[in-house]
Parts: C-alpha cells; structure tokens; sequence
C-alpha cells in the first residue's frame, strides 16, 4: 500500500477509535431511561455499538493481512486463483456473495486462510450457571468454559495437513469445494459469532476484489516472510511491507 493510503488509514482507524472511547464515556447507567421494565438502556446499546465495531473491523482486517501473507508465500496459489477469477469473471463484472459457488478454488483459499490462521483461537469465556455434565465430564455451578478453537482446526483426524496451507483440504478429488465439520473459526452454537455472514461476505468481496486488481509479491531484496502469530485479542501476523502490483 502506498505511504499515503497507509498514512489515510492510520488516521480513520485512529479517530474511530477515539471516538469509541468518547462514546463509551459519554453514557452512564446514571443516564439510563427511567423505563424499569427494560432491561436495554442506552449505556448497554453504546457498549453493543462499541463491540461491533472492535469485533467487526479488527477480525476480517487481521484474516486478510494473513491472507495476503499465505498468498505471497505460496504465490503459486495466488496464480491459481487469479486464473480461477479470470476464467469465470469479466473484467467489469461486480462480484457478489452468490458468486463464491462459481469459484471452487478461490472459495476452498478463503477457508483455509480462515483456518489455518485461527484469529480467534478460543471462544469467549463463557459460565455454568447450574451444575451440568458434557459428555461425561461434570461442570460445577460458576465454572468458566472456554472453548479451545485450535484443537478442531488443527485435529489431525480432520485436516490432512493440519499445520500446512493446503486448499486442498475444501476440495474433492473433482475439484469441487467441500464443507467440513471441524471448520469452527467463528465457534459454534447458540452464542457462535453474531457476524459470521457479515464476515463470510466481507472476506469474499475484499478477497476476490484484491486479487482481480493486483498481483501481491514481496519487496525487491526481501527473501523471507515472517510466519510466526502475535497472540494478542486475536492471532495476528508481525508488520509487513508488500507490493500491489496492478495487473
Ligand atoms: C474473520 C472474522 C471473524 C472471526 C474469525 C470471528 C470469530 C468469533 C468467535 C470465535 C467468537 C466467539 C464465539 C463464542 O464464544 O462462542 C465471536 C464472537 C462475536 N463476534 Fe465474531 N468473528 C469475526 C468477525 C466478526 C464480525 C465482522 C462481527 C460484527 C460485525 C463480529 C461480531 C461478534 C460478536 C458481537 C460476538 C459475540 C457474540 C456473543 O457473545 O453472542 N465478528 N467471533
């Protein structure tokens, strides 16, 4: 990305944030309407507000920053998708979400970016509120419960190559894509990410727009592209400078 948009992006991420902070502080319970019989008052809405923000934006930006990374490692896979999207595409054509049953490959990329990534890692901490049993072990009243999203992304007993970017692994032997159970990047459940098909949609839209308009390599004289994750409020890459090359 050029300096400039770089610079542009910084300074809109900036002031979302600070206007974030402003939001959060502006609102008290002290605020809060006079209806007893609500239980949904405006310092709530301002925190639900405040969470789909952070929740929405770092997520998908964190998954295509590892996109790009995976591609310009592998850029063989790149290649494949870009003649994926050039075959099925015109170069004017608006893509859209229904579009992704059209392109197998690229749709099986997303995925496995999703997966093998991990950003979330774990679930959100969740608590038993009487005491109950899952599948014969006993949890107490008041214990915490986070779920381990590594272990079903990375089970060897689900992914041929669990630590391995392999596309291959939403594919079948025709090349068409395949859903698989253990693919759980978003958790499971009544309380699975309230914005799965949100992302889903982000992620495909910015994916494939990316790569019909550029071709994403390493700068001149830099050999080797850091791998190892940042374990932080999500799994993310360290800083890295790369080419867009228009196409
Ligand atoms: C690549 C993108 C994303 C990933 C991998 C992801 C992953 C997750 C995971 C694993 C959870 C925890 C679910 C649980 O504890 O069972 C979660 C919760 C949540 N996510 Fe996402 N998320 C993504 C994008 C988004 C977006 C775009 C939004 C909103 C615009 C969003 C909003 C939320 C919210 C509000 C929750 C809390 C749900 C609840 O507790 O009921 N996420 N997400």
């Amino acid at each position: 990305m050029p300096e400039a948009g770089a610079a542009i992006l910084e300074k809109l991420i900036l002031r979302t944030h600070k206007w974030m902070f402003q939001l959060s502080k502006s609102a008290s319970p002290a605020q809060d309407s006079q209806d007893i019989t609500s239980s949904f008052d405006e310092h709530n809405m301002i925190r639900i507000v405040a969470e789909l923000f952070g929740g929405g934006t770092e997520s998908t930006t964190t998954t295509l920053r590892w996109a790009i990374l995976y591609l310009v490692n592998q850029p063989e896979i790149q290649e494949k998708v870009q003649e994926e999207l050039s075959a099925v595409f015109s170069e004017s054509q608006v893509i859209q979400y229904q579009d992704r049953n059209r392109v197998p490959y690229t749709n099986a990329v997303i995925h496995e970016i999703l997966r093998i990534s991990n950003i979330a890692s774990v679930g959100l901490a969740r608590q038993a509120v009487k005491d109950t049993s899952l599948q014969g072990f006993n949890i107490e009243k008041g214990s915490l419960i986070i779920a381990n999203l590594y272990s079903s992304l990375y089970d060897p007993d689900h992914w041929e190559t669990p630590h391995q970017f392999n596309p291959g692994h939403f594919l079948d032997m025709e090349g068409n894509f395949i859903q698989k159970e253990a693919f759980l990047p978003f958790s499971a459940g009544h309380r699975v990410c309230l914005g799965e098909q949100l992302a889903r949609i982000e992620l495909f839209i910015f994916f494939t727009s990316l790569l019909r308009a550029f071709t994403f390599r390493l700068p001149e004289g830099v050999k080797n592209v850091n791998m190892d994750p940042i374990f932080g409020a999500t799994v993310q890459p360290h800083h890295y400078q790369i080419c867009a090359v228009p196409r």
